[in-house]
């Protein structure tokens, strides 16, 4: 029987016996549509290409800076993000000497179970997808925040997006989620940018030093050209890999759990580095004890630590979190996922990280 109202744009057909879950299917937008629309200006290049150098560079010794990787949890509003940025900018110019600042523009959230996925699968935070907007907003958004000056970082969640956005980004990170995913340890493995593998949400590290090694090597897998073009890539492997502590049934940021970490990296030949992620399991989700956190973090650096090269912040404009509510209007500046620590409160974690950093250089 043939039905008068326009189908709507699926390949469901009850006669056959595949997509026979698929609600829809929808146009997207290709890679190379989105980049001639927005192109990277040469000075954003410039400053990709230069910080991702200088994250190598810690990563391999050569720089004794600490990388610090501090934003929203999630990004959900341009303005709002600016602003964050604008602000973060000041302190990353001031502190450039101790610290690299690398500002987190997260837009796609791996979720427990269920909830809102981030900017890009649902720009308008209702429920529409607009994922072809959302693609734009987001990269608009690293094109304005690398022409202040400011290098951007992400979670890489997707295995379609990064084609979309990953030439702006300086760093990345496979979350805790996906560390043992095969997927993710390829799509690693071919970033053009240092990658942080965050360990199990159990708090199981072997995870995250089996991807740095699978990241290292060689890979062929299945993917989508710019031109959105199915292809088969080839990658050379990425030597710019390490663990993010995150936390997991315990808590892991303290000196035991560095010691414990690196032994494991060097059992299984790689570099005793680790960087510590403040948030998250390590903070018990509440992001007041970031703070309590990163000052031990920052007196282990003090100590004479180097093998902590690196630190994730989970900062706002404004403390605390919400929840999406349709019809409640949102606060400006707070967090729609993980509560975050306020521009406020940041600073003087920064600040502190900076002197400890000068204290083990002077050690
Ligand atoms: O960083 C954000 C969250 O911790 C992560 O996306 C999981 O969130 P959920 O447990 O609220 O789904
Ligand atoms: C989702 C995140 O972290 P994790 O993978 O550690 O839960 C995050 O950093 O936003």
């Amino acid at each position: 029987m043939t039905s008068s109202v326009a189908a709507p744009l699926t390949t469901h057909d009850s006669t056959r016996i595949d997509d026979t879950r698929i609600g829809a299917v929808r146009p997207l937008i290709t890679p190379a549509l989105l980049e001639e629309k927005l192109p990277v200006p040469q000075a954003a290049q410039a400053l990709v290409e230069s910080s991702r150098a200088a994250i190598s560079k810690v990563l391999h010794g050569a720089d004794d800076r600490l990388i610090v990787v501090v934003g929203p949890c999630s990004i959900h509003d341009h303005d709002q993000a600016m602003d964050y940025a604008r602000q973060l900018q000041v302190q990353a110019e001031a502190l450039k000497d101790d610290l690299l600042i690398v500002m987190r523009v997260y837009f796609e959230k791996p979720r427990t179970t269920v909830g809102w996925k981030g900017y890009i699968n649902d720009p308008h935070l209702d429920g529409s997808f607009a994922i072809n907007e959302g693609l734009e907003m987001a990269r608009r958004l690293m094109l304005d925040i690398l022409g202040l000056g400011l290098p951007v970082a992400t979670e890489f969640l997707d295995l379609l997006s990064p084609q979309f956005i990953s030439e702006l980004v300086s760093w990345g990170a496979i979350g805790a989620r996906t560390t043992e995913s095969q997927s993710h340890r390829q799509l690693a493995s071919g970033l053009s940018c240092p990658v942080g593998f965050k360990n199990g949400t159990d708090g199981g590290l072997k995870v995250a030093s089996d991807a740095i090694q699978a990241a290292q090597a060689a890979h062929a897998f299945m993917g989508m050209t710019k031109m959105g073009q199915v292809a088969i890539f080839e990658t050379r492997g990425n030597s710019d890999c390490h663990v993010i502590l995150r936390g997991g049934k315990q808590t892991n940021y303290a000196k035991a759990d560095v010691d414990a970490a690196c032994t494991l990296l060097k059992g299984a030949g790689l570099r005793e580095q680790v960087m510590v992620d403040v948030s998250h399991a390590n903070s018990s989700k509440q992001h007041q004890r970031q703070i309590t956190v990163a000052a031990d973090v920052a007196a282990q650096i003090a100590a004479g630590d180097a093998r902590i090269t690196g630190l994730m912040i989970e900062s706002h404009l404004e403390e605390g979190r919400q929840d999406i509510v349709p019809g409640v209007p949102l606060k400006r500046g707070v967090s729609v996922t993980d509560a975050c620590i306020s521009m406020t409160q940041t600073v003087p974690v920064l600040e502190q990280l900076a002197a400890a950093v000068r204290t083990r250089r002077a050690r």
